[in-house]
């Protein structure tokens, strides 16, 4: 039987203005599918992603991710569940300044064991994967390992982002409009890299992005829009 990934039921979410963000009476998917999410802008993409990652709880209603209920667990809880299960790759990338580009890739991996684990045996180790991805993200340059990651261009971070978001094969990965800032061929090449690592290790993909000519990528559609009590819905 197929395992659920994710499950919304009944979510409703307001910024404490008590208009709601976000009112999700069902969405449901399945381990290993690629969902691709769209909306206006302020249509709470953003704030749907938090609340996937745990990051945000709901007013109302439950997700449950991996069958976990978020609402159920400690802070720690939390953390420790994001740092096994969740690869993000964020609009703002959030790459660390005082880390090497290299380390900014293995930091997963040093907060998981289980993500370790998976990277060693998958790439013999943690840096000989970052390496791997990186090159198969056109990052290959050694000249680039010594540079600041804020000296990156917005694209090249984004490709960081992303290495470090699939390192160690993270059951979930989201990403917040990854593609955004790259020109076609690397756009173009970061997906393809992104869908086939998703697919390697069996991970669900939460893709958020206006790029509609991205969509037929995707086993899964689905789309903000406006609902009746004045938010958004799925
Ligand atoms: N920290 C916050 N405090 C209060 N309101 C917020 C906060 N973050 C977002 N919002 C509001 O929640 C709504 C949804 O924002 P969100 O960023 O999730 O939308 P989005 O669809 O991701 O937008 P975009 O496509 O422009 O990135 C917007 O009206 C926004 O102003």
């Amino acid at each position: 039987m197929k395992k659920v990934a994710v499950t919304i039921d009944d979510l409703v979410f307001n910024w404490g203005d008590h208009t709601p963000c976000l009112s999700i009476p069902k969405f449901e998917l399945y381990c290993g599918e690629k969902v691709f999410i769209k909306g206006p802008s302020g249509s709470g993409k953003s704030t749907l992603l938090n609340m996937l990652g745990g990051v945000l709880l709901p007013e109302t209603g439950g997700i449950r991710v991996l069958e976990h209920d978020y609402s159920t667990m400690w802070a720690s809880q939390l953390d420790r569940f994001r740092a096994d299960h969740i690869g993000f790759i964020f609009q703002q990338f959030n790459l660390l300044p005082f880390l090497s580009l290299l380390d900014n890739v293995c930091l997963p991996c040093r907060f998981s064991a289980k993500r370790r684990a998976r990277a060693i045996e998958e790439f013999g180790s943690v840096e000989q994967g970052a390496e791997a991805l990186l090159a198969r993200l056109g990052l290959a340059e050694a000249s680039l390992y010594q540079k600041d990651v804020a000296a990156l261009s917005v694209g090249q971070q984004q490709r960081v982002s992303a290495a470090r978001a699939i390192l160690g094969a993270p059951e979930i990965i989201i990403a917040d409009e990854p593609t955004s800032a790259l020109d076609t061929e690397s756009r173009d090449q970061f997906l393809a890299l992104l869908l086939s690592q998703c697919e390697l290790s069996g991970s669900t993909l939460i893709f958020v992005s206006h790029d509609s000519s991205l969509e037929h990528h995707f086993s899964q559609r689905a789309q903000l829009m406006p609902s009746a009590n004045g938010g958004y819905s799925l």
